[in-house]
C-alpha cells in the first residue's frame, strides 16, 4: 500500500472517447490493462484487506511529515488532466439520500441514493487534490481524496475536525491495497456546520461557543461582516459573491462607496464594464474625493469604449504579452458579429453588418486563459482554473454551459442549487474544454517569426466563449490571431451581413483523403465547400494525384539533404514536370474555382527555387500559381495582385504572404514599379491577416513553413 494522492497515473493524459460517457484514461496499454483488471475483480466487493485506524494515521502522518520536510506539502498543479470514468455530479437533495458508514463501500462503486457523514481526523497532504484520513461516528477510518475545489474552498485544505458530508461516493481502487473516498465534482461534498443536524453527537465539541450566526435585529454587525466578507471574497476571485456582499452591505449612508467600490471591482473582474461604471459612478457620488475610485472608473470607460469601438494599441499590448503580461486589461468587441443557429450544427458566428477583407471582425478577452505555456501543461492548468473559476462564480459558470459540450451527457441539473450548493459537473467542464478551447502564442507575431517552435515558444490554452461559436471550414472566411489572452479576428474575404463565419480549426490537410478524419476529436466531417467539391472527385483521381504528389516528395527531400541551398537545373526541371503533372490530374469542373491545396508545396519550392536564380519572371509566374493554388482564381485569372480586392477570396496562409513578397522583389528588380507596390500592399494585408494587426516590423526573414507538405 502506498501514500498517493489518489492519481495513481499521474502524468497520464485523459481522451474523450466520442459515442461513450466516458472520459478515459489514453496511458500505457499494458498499465492500464492490468489495472483495469484487478480494479474489476474488486468491483462490488469490500475490500480484501485494509488499514486498520492507527496504520493508516502513521501512514499518512509520516508521508505528510516527509512532504513539509522535503518542501513538497502544497498545492501542485496537475500536470496533465486525469479524469476516471466520467460519472455524473450528484443532483439529490441529501434529505432524499440514505446514510452508510465507512465500513460499508464497497471498491470501485458509485453508490448511488447514499449518503456518508465524515470528519478529517488528520492536517491534509496537499499535492494535485488533497488527501486527508478521515472517520465516521463509529471511529473507522478511511482515506479520502478531494480534487478541483479551488483555493477560495475550505476543501482545498481539508482542516482537522472539520465535518463533511459526501453525497453518492466513489470508492477507488488505488493499487496494492490502497482504497480511498474519491470526490471529483465540488458539488458532491458538503461542509458541515457543527449546529447541522446531520453532524453525529460524536463530532460536536462539548462547547459549541465559538460560532455565531447573524441574528435578525444585529443590522449594523451584519452589515459590518458583509462588507468584510465582500472584500475577502473579491481577493479570493470570487467576485458573484462579493457583488453581493458589498451590495447587501449598504445601509445608505456615505460610507456605502467602500461598498460600491467593491461592487464596481467585482463586476469589471467579470468583465460587465457597464454594469461596473455604475457601481463606480455610485461610489463617486457618495465620496467624490474616493482614493482610486477616478482610476478605476477611468478604466471601466476604457473598457467601454474598446467594447463600442474596437480600437486597441495593438504594438503596445504585443509587447506586454512578449514580456510576460499576458493577461490584458482590454475589453472585448464583439459587436459586428452575432452568435446565432447554424446549418451545419448548434449555433454559429454571423456577421451583423457587412465587413471588408481585412477588417477587424472581433477581438475577445478570454474569460479563461492560465498563464501556462508548457504545451504538456497547458490543458491541464486550463481545466483547473476553468472549474475553479466556474465554482467560485455561479455566473461565468452559466455561461460556460451555454457552450457546445461534446457527446457528453448532460444532466440538465448542472448550474442548479441543491443543499444550498451549484451543481458542477467536472466531466462536463473538461469536455467543454476540449471541444471548444484555443490555443495560443504569447503573440501571433513572436510565432511568426523564423526559428519559432511550439516546443520553445510554448502556446497556452484559454477560453473564448465568443470565438467559440464559431464553426469550422477549410475555406473559411476569417482568422484567428492572439495577443497574450486577446484573440484577433480578422475576415478574409468581404462578408456580408448575416453570412456565417468560418474559420478553421486545424490548418487542412492538403491531400484530401488524409483531411476527412482530421476533425474527429471535435465529431464532424467537415462539409465545407472545398471538402464537398473534392468529395466528388472518384478516388483513382485523388490516389493518382497522391501518387505524383509523393514522387514530388521524394525528390525534394533528396535534393534538401544532399545540397543545402543550391538546386540543380535537373532537379527544378523534374519538379516542374511533375508540378504540371499534378495540375493536369485536377479536373477543371470540380477545381475550376477551388483551392488545389497539393499544388501549394510544389509551387512555392518552385518559386523558392526560381527566386534564389534570380529567374525572375519564373519567380512572378510561379508566384501567381501559389496564390492561385490557395483559391484566389479571379484574382489570378485577371491578374490583379490586388487580391483581397476581388472577391471571393482564397486562403490566407503565410505562404500567400511569401509568395506576395517575391513578387514584389522580381518585380522591383524588374523595375516594375506600380506592380511590386501592388503585390507589398497585398502581402501588407496578409501580413495583418495573419498576426493580427498592421505592424512594418516585419519578420527578420523569410519563412516557409511545411504545413501544406502532409505526405505521412
Ligand atoms: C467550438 S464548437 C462550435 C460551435 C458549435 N457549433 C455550437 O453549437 O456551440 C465545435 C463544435 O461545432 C460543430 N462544428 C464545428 N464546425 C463544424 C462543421 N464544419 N460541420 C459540422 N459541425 C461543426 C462540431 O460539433 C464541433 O464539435
Amino acid at each position: 500500500m502506498n501514500e498517493t494522492d489518489g492519481k495513481v497515473m499521474q502524468g497520464i493524459d485523459s481522451g474523450l472517447v466520442e459515442g461513450s460517457q466516458s472520459i478515459l484514461l489514453d496511458f500505457d496499454p499494458q498499465l492500464s490493462l492490468e489495472f483495469l483488471k484487478e480494479a474489476a475483480a474488486l468491483s462490488g466487493k469490500r475490500p480484501p484487506a485494509h488499514a486498520t485506524r492507527e496504520q493508516l494515521l502513521a501512514m499518512h502522518n509520516e508521508f505528510v511529515s516527509k512532504s513539509v520536510k522535503d518542501g513538497k506539502n502544497g498545492p501542485r498543479p496537475v500536470k496533465k488532466v486525469i479524469l476516471s470514468l466520467a460519472y455524473p455530479p450528484s443532483t439529490k437533495p441529501i434529505r432524499d439520500l440514505e446514510k452508510i458508514l465507512l465500513d460499508g463501500l464497497l471498491v470501485e462503486m458509485h453508490h448511488e441514493d447514499k449518503f456518508l457523514v465524515v470528519r478529517s481526523v488528520t492536517a491534509p497532504f496537499s499535492g494535485v487534490g488533497t488527501v486527508a484520513v478521515v472517520e465516521d461516528e463509529t471511529g473507522y477510518a478511511d482515506k479520502i481524496a478531494i480534487y478541483n475545489q479551488g483555493e477560495a474552498s475550505i476543501l482545498s485544505d481539508i482542516p482537522e475536525g472539520l465535518a463533511i458530508a459526501i453525497k453518492e461516493p466513489y470508492y477507488k481502487f488505488n493499487g496494492e491495497d490502497d482504497y480511498m473516498i474519491c470526490v471529483d465534482h465540488p458539488s458532491d461534498i458538503l461542509v458541515l456546520e457543527l449546529d447541522n443536524t446531520l453532524v453525529p453527537p460524536a463530532f460536536r465539541p462539548s462547547s459549541n461557543g465559538t460560532l455565531h450566526s447573524i441574528t435578525a435585529g444585529d443590522d449594523s454587525l451584519k452589515r459590518t461582516i458583509l462588507a468584510k466578507r465582500a472584500g475577502t471574497n473579491l481577493n479570493l476571485s470570487c467576485f458573484d459573491a462579493a457583488l453581493a456582499d458589498a451590495l447587501e452591505s449598504r445601509d445608505g449612508d456615505t460610507h456605502d462607496w467602500k461598498a460600491y467600490l467593491v461592487a464596481g471591482k467585482s463586476a469589471y473582474a467579470l468583465q460587465r464594464y457597464q454594469e461596473s461604471k455604475e457601481y463606480f459612478l455610485s461610489a463617486l457620488d457618495k465620496n467624490p474625493a474616493a482614493l482610486g475610485v477616478k482610476q478605476e472608473y477611468e478604466k471601466c470607460l476604457a473598457r467601454i469604449r474598446e467594447e463600442e469601438e474596437g480600437i486597441y494599441d495593438f504594438a503596445s499590448m504585443r509587447e506586454q504579452a512578449d514580456r510576460g503580461n499576458v493577461h490584458m486589461d482590454c475589453g472585448s468587441f464583439t459587436k459586428k458579429t452575432t452568435i446565432s443557429t447554424s446549418q451545419h450544427h448548434g449555433r454559429g458566428l454571423f456577421a451583423a453588418q457587412d465587413v471588408k477583407a481585412g477588417e477587424l471582425l472581433y477581438c475577445e478577452k478570454a474569460v479563461c486563459m492560465p498563464n501556462e505555456y508548457n504545451v504538456q501543461h497547458n490543458g491541464s492548468a486550463l481545466y483547473a482554473n476553468m472549474v475553479e473559476q466556474c465554482v467560485n462564480n455561479p455566473s461565468m459558470h452559466a455561461r460556460t454551459l451555454e457552450l457546445y459540450g461534446g457527446k457528453y451527457k448532460r444532466s440538465g441539473l448542472e448550474g442548479t442549487t441543491v443543499d444550498g450548493v451549484e451543481i458542477v459537473d467536472n466531466f462536463l467542464l473538461e469536455s467543454i474544454r476540449r471541444t471548444n478551447c484555443f490555443m495560443a502564442p504569447s503573440s501571433s507575431l513572436t510565432a511568426a517569426q523564423p526559428g519559432w517552435t511550439m516546443e520553445k515558444g510554448g502556446m497556452a490554452r484559454g477560453m473564448w466563449l465568443h470565438a467559440a461559436a464559431e464553426n469550422h471550414s477549410c475555406f473559411p472566411n476569417s482568422i484567428r490571431a492572439f495577443i497574450g489572452d486577446m484573440l484577433i479576428a480578422v475576415a478574409t474575404d468581404n462578408i456580408k451581413a448575416g453570412e456565417e463565419i468560418y474559420q478553421v480549426y486545424l490548418p487542412p490537410k492538403a491531400i484530401y483523403t488524409m483531411r476527412t478524419d482530421q476533425f474527429v476529436q471535435w465529431s464532424f466531417k467537415c462539409g465545407c465547400q472545398l471538402c464537398l467539391a473534392e468529395a466528388k472527385s472518384p478516388m483513382a483521381n485523388h490516389e493518382r494525384r497522391k501518387q505524383t504528389f509523393h514522387e514530388i516528395d521524394i525528390i525534394i527531400s533528396k535534393t534538401k539533404k544532399k545540397s543545402g541551398l543550391f538546386i540543380q537545373q535537373s532537379t527544378i526541371r523534374s519538379i516542374e514536370k511533375l508540378t504540371r503533372k499534378l495540375e493536369d490530374l485536377h479536373e477543371d469542373e470540380i477545381y475550376g474555382s477551388m483551392p488545389r491545396l497539393m499544388l501549394v508545396w510544389p509551387t512555392m519550392w518552385l518559386t523558392e527555387a526560381y527566386r534564389n536564380l534570380k529567374h525572375h519572371a519564373k519567380t512572378i509566374r510561379s508566384a501567381w500559381q501559389v496564390i492561385r493554388n490557395f483559391g484566389f482564381v479571379n484574382a489570378a485569372k485577371e491578374g490583379n495582385w490586388d487580391i483581397f480586392a476581388t472577391t471571393p477570396t482564397g486562403i490566407t496562409a503565410f505562404e500567400v504572404d511569401n509568395a506576395l513578397r517575391h513578387a514584389r522583389d522580381a518585380y522591383t528588380a524588374l523595375g516594375e514599379v506600380q506592380l511590386a507596390a501592388q503585390c507589398a500592399a497585398s502581402s501588407r494585408m496578409a501580413w495583418r491577416m495573419l498576426v493580427g494587426f498592421d505592424n512594418e516590423a516585419s519578420r527578420l526573414s523569410d519563412w516557409i513553413g511545411d504545413e501544406y507538405k502532409d505526405v505521412n
